[in-house]
């Protein structure tokens, strides 16, 4: 896709879908308990493929580069007494981890079996009642997996226990799932290492479940409004919200002037750029609680020219591409030079950015977004723009509505 130098329009207002990480939690609860009336449910790709693999009765069932569902339907369908199913994914899913959440699954009785790659999807599931009810899994690889356990944990005749080893990642997508469970009736707590899960039999509390649009695909507005300094409004958020990353509007208050003011009524927010807001000297984060807003935050600062060092990014090297490196590659053709290591990403010098402008998306929908703004500066190119569709398939569509050609 083309995208002519552009500027913004001020106050136009955009809905987003909903919450991916709340939709697809939403519906393995419903498909392990009862339905779910579920409101502004997500429509991106990954939820859509995760509700069909709920609705399919076939041997295989194909989840594309669905990583949340991949990793949720692995516990689901453990426990579907009777039922064999054959799991797999796209070429990079089959690269995706999954070996922690398997040996916890099979330390409480699971039948699995890995099909390729040790460690590695496809899986060959065997549907089984679980009865044991402690299990041990490391807490810093992905918080899906955690997830994943927390979710069937209430199905399970003794509840479930689950210990958690090493530093935990993604935290705030564990307070997440909490909160849906309790939201729903089922007792569940985080105690330091540990979470506690209670048996629940019957059904859930509410039948009825609206959810907040997805605040991981606000982020690119908050990066637009950040560079473009126009007002852009957003609808259906919350001021108390269960995605770790709203934290976005703390991060683009302190560090671009981007105020985010709350209309109860509507429903909706306004990114409201302060006009006296000076450039702060240096962004210095660990994104560890927030990880799928990172690559946004690079591309603002980079835009400008304010230099950073971000740390906690040790699992973005296991996501939808190793998004470490995507990143340091596309933002050389900026102009910066950054230096990435394990886990950290830091800008070295900011230089002339290409004459032509070619942005690499590698599979991945957040570097395509993330790399959107840069239109408001240049003109681009992003290479199969229509990798949006994984979590946010109207991108473009709203992204014209906010923007004019100059
Ligand atoms: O539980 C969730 O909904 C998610 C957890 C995070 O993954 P990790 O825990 O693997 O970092 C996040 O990156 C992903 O987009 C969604
Ligand atoms: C990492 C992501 O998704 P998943 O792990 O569910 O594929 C994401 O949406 O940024």
């Amino acid at each position: 896709m083309l995208l002519k130098k552009s500027q913004l329009i001020d106050g136009q207002q955009i809905q987003i879908t909903g919450s991916k990480s709340i939709s697809n939690r939403l519906l393995i609860l419903a498909g392990l308990y009862n339905h779910i009336d579920i409101l502004n449910l997500s429509n991106s790709q990954d939820t859509q493929l995760l509700e069909a693999a709920l609705n399919q009765t076939g041997d295989i069932i194909d989840i594309h580069h669905a990583g949340t569902a991949m990793r949720f339907l692995t516990s689901y369908l453990a426990i579907q007494e009777g039922r064999t199913v054959t799991l797999t994914g796209s070429d990079r899913m089959k690269q995706r981890p999954i070996k922690d959440l398997v040996s916890a699954l099979k330390s409480l009785g699971a039948d699995i079996e890995y099909l390729e790659n040790d460690g590695f999807p496809p899986l060959k599931i065997v549907g089984k009642k679980l009865s044991k009810n402690e299990v041990e899994i490391p807490a810093n690889i992905s918080s899906q997996f955690i997830t994943s356990l927390m979710l069937i944990g209430a199905k399970l005749e003794n509840g479930l226990n689950i210990n958690l080893v090493g530093e935990i990642t993604s935290r705030p997508y564990l307070e997440m799932t909490l909160h849906i469970l309790h939201n729903l009736g089922i007792d569940a707590k985080l105690d330091g290492q540990q979470i506690k899960i209670e048996a629940h039999t019957g059904s859930l509390r509410t039948q009825y479940y609206e959810v907040e649009s997805d605040w991981s695909s606000a982020s690119y507005y908050y990066s637009l409004a950040a560079i473009g300094r126009k007002v852009i409004n957003l609808k259906s958020f919350k001021t108390l919200s269960l995605q770790g990353d709203s934290v976005i509007k703390e991060l683009y208050w302190k560090f671009f002037g981007i105020d985010t003011l709350s209309d109860f009524a509507e429903n909706s927010i306004a990114l409201m750029p302060d006009p006296h807001h000076e450039l702060i000297e240096f962004i210095s984060l660990d994104m560890n609680d927030c990880p799928d807003i990172a690559q946004t935050l690079c591309v603002t600062a980079t835009l400008l020219k304010i230099p950073f060092s971000i740390t906690g990014l040790q699992t973005l090297k296991v996501k939808e591409t190793d998004r470490l490196v995507a990143l340091q590659n596309e933002l050389k053709k900026l102009g910066a030079t950054t230096i990435i290591t394990n886990d950290r990403i830091e800008s070295v010098n900011f230089g002339e950015a290409d004459e032509h402008i070619q942005i690499e998306t590698y599979n991945d929908h957040r570097m395509a977004m993330a790399f959107a703004p840069v239109a408001l500066l240049y003109d681009l190119e992003i290479l199969d723009d229509q990798v949006v569709e994984k979590s946010y398939p109207e991108f473009w569509t709203d992204f014209e509505k906010v923007t004019e050609q100059l």
